[in-house]
């Protein structure tokens, strides 16, 4: 894994453009600027061309998104594609609202992306694999995660980090396993979307997405680690402005000594 890769993110601040969600849309932003990138965010179809170009990375979350808001998501994935710029797609809720997983398999048929990451919920959904995902949370299953995860790579042709208590990273054949020690995360909504959009930024500094989306899920996950150890009982809204914190104190040694990985 390459964990100093956190280091290139800090000399480079790429460029994170980043089409959020309202709900954890500032957690998102300062999040990845705490880390070392320079976020920017917009809901605007006319200016999809110039974000695209100036950018280094686009990350597209799908949590609440409106009819007119697909247009504009439409050309900014076109653009990056034509700009050769990585996009990373947070699929929220596909396997609990059939809506959002046609809306997403159209995107996902028109446009290449570089990784996809979701729950198993959200992973099984768009690998046509049988589960039962609980609104924007994993839900239950009983397919194997680690297939399910392949799958989905295979099928849309790019790395899928399929989060949980142990991450599974693949392109389709190598997988990566990243053992996660903290369940504060599931505490505080929008975790997910804080870890889609780090990939993002990694992404744009590294044209191997496979290591980039490691890197990212290895120092997210220490970083929350981090601050559930240095906690004496478990706080909710405490631990997503101490992982903001953490996000900016984190350094490769401390990522090299704890991320927990095979
Ligand atoms: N059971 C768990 N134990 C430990 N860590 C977990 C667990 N489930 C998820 N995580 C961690 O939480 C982070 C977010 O992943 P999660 O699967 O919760 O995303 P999500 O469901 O999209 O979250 P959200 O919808 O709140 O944004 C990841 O870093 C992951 O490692
Ligand atoms: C709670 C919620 N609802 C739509 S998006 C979102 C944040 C998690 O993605
Ligand atoms: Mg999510």
């Amino acid at each position: 894994m390459k964990i100093d890769l956190l280091d290139t993110l800090r000399e480079k601040n790429p460029i994170a453009f980043n089409i959020s969600n309202f709900v954890t849309v500032q957690d998102v932003a300062n999040g990845i600027n705490a880390l070392g990138a320079s976020p920017i965010m917009s809901e605007e179809k006319n200016e999809a061309e110039a974000m695209v170009k100036m950018c280094d990375s686009v990350t597209v979350n799908l949590g609440a998104f409106t009819e007119s808001q697909l247009v504009q998501i439409d050309a900014v994935t076109t653009f990056a594609n034509k700009y050769r710029k990585p996009i990373v797609i947070d699929p929220v809720a596909v396997g609990a609202v059939d809506y959002r997983k046609e809306r997403c398999n159209e995107l996902l048929d028109q446009i290449d992306v570089a990784v996809i990451r979701g729950n198993a919920g959200e992973i099984a959904a768009l690998a046509d694999v049988e589960w039962n995902a609980k609104g924007i949370d994993a839900g239950e299953g009983s397919a194997d995660l680690e297939t399910i995860a392949k799958t989905l790579a295979k099928k849309r042709d790019c790395v899928v980090v399929e989060s949980g208590k142990t991450d599974i990273i693949t392109d389709g054949n190598a997988v990566v396993r990243i053992f996660n020690n903290s369940d504060l995360f599931k505490l505080h909504v929008g975790s997910g979307d804080m870890l889609s959009s780090t990939i993002g930024c990694f992404c744009g500094v590294d044209d191997d997405y496979f290591e980039a989306a490691q890197t990212a899920t290895a120092v997210f996950d220490v970083a929350g680690e981090v601050v559930a150890k240095s906690m004496k009982q478990p706080l909710a809204g405490s631990f997503g402005v101490q992982l903001i914190d953490e996000l900016h104190l984190i350094d490769v040694k401390t990522v090299e000594k704890n991320a927990n990985f095979e």
